[in-house]
């Protein structure tokens, strides 16, 4: 944790919609005037495509059934938690991205790197006021490595896991190229390690925000259509209210049909899920600027 050099962790699963909520962030950093450091947690994997598909062989043949992107032995896991740890106490680290698509990599033709490879590391600039990791593993621990210690502000994104699966396969079908089978796969092979990696991070997290669909889910694999922000509500989840001086009886009265379904939870229409991020965020970032520049002084 850092007054000086807050981190900011948008942590989810595959397809969750951490992207999504990336550009929420992103709205409200410039509306603030912060200048983020954004951390892609994809780039913190430990294999390029090619790379991984070999290491997803060799593990195969050892019996290893469990082997994923979402697990250590496929994640820099400390090479993570030295960044955020060197960035709270110095506002400086290295960085990288991993190139998904094609798109991405003409955006970066610059570096002449392929789909599927990382950018080279590079230094986070000297001028940032926060970092901000959107990804798998912003409050992952584990016995050798804690993350989570280190980020002022964990914010969850954690669908409920049919709208998840169907978020990743119509993602990853019509954005990556995989068939839905392939995705399937994915999603099989994964699951160990979502249970061990993935799923323990949001009992840490200072707000969950999990997206609920009200239409039938049943079978996420023939959904044709990703529920929309109408067809779902956003079940909104404080772990220490007061931490963040959260003003419920205001947030009822500016989310219209929002209710509280327990005394740190409120539930909002998926159509107000994003005024409620910035009604919620925007306060908690602006006092973690105004403690940063209290104690840079
Ligand atoms: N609140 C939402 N309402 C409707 N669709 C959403 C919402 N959030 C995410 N999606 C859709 O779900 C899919 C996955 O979202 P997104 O790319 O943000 O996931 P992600 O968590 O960034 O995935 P990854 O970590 O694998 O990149 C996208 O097609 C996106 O449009
Ligand atoms: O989605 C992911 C987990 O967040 C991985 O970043 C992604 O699957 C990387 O592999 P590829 O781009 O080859 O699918």
């Amino acid at each position: 944790m850092s007054r000086k050099h807050p981190i900011i962790a948008v942590t989810g699963s595959s397809g969750a919609g951490t992207s999504t909520v990336k550009e929420a962030f992103e709205h409200m950093f410039r509306r603030e005037g912060i200048k983020p450091a954004i951390v892609e947690g994809d780039s913190f994997h430990r294999y390029n495509r090619v790379d991984m598909k070999k290491a997803l062989a060799e593990a195969e043949k050892k019996g290893s059934r469990t082997f994923s992107h979402f697990g250590p032995e496929a994640n820099l896991f400390g090479e993570l938690e030295e960044l955020f740890g060197t960035y709270g106490d110095t506002g400086r680290g290295r960085r990288r991205l991993y190139v998904h698509n094609d798109d991405e990599a003409a955006e970066l033709a610059h570096l002449g790197v392929k789909s599927g490879e990382f950018t080279p590391w590079e230094e986070i600039p000297e001028d940032t006021d926060c970092l901000f990791y959107e990804g798998l593993h912003g409050c992952v621990s584990t016995k050798t490595t804690n993350v989570a210690q280190h980020a002022d502000l964990k914010i969850g994104v954690v669908p409920v896991i049919n709208l998840e699966w169907i978020q990743k396969i119509h993602r990853d079908t019509s954005e990556r190229g995989y068939s839905e089978e392939a995705v399937m796969e994915t999603i099989l092979r994964r699951m160990h390690d979502y249970v061990h990696y993935v799923v323990p991070q949001f009992k840490l997290t200072d707000i969950n925000f999990q997206r609920v669909p009200i239409v039938d889910t049943s079978d996420p694999i023939i959904a044709r259509d990703i529920p929309t922000a109408d067809e779902s509500l956003v079940v909104i989840r404080f772990r220490k209210p007061d931490r963040f001086r959260v003003d419920f009886p205001f947030l009822l009265q500016m989310l219209k049909d929002s209710w509280m379904s327990r005394r740190n939870t409120i539930v909002v229409p998926g159509g107000k899920m994003g005024l409620a991020m910035e009604l919620i965020l925007t306060p908690i970032l602006r006092r973690i600027m105004e403690d940063r520049r209290s104690v840079l002084g």
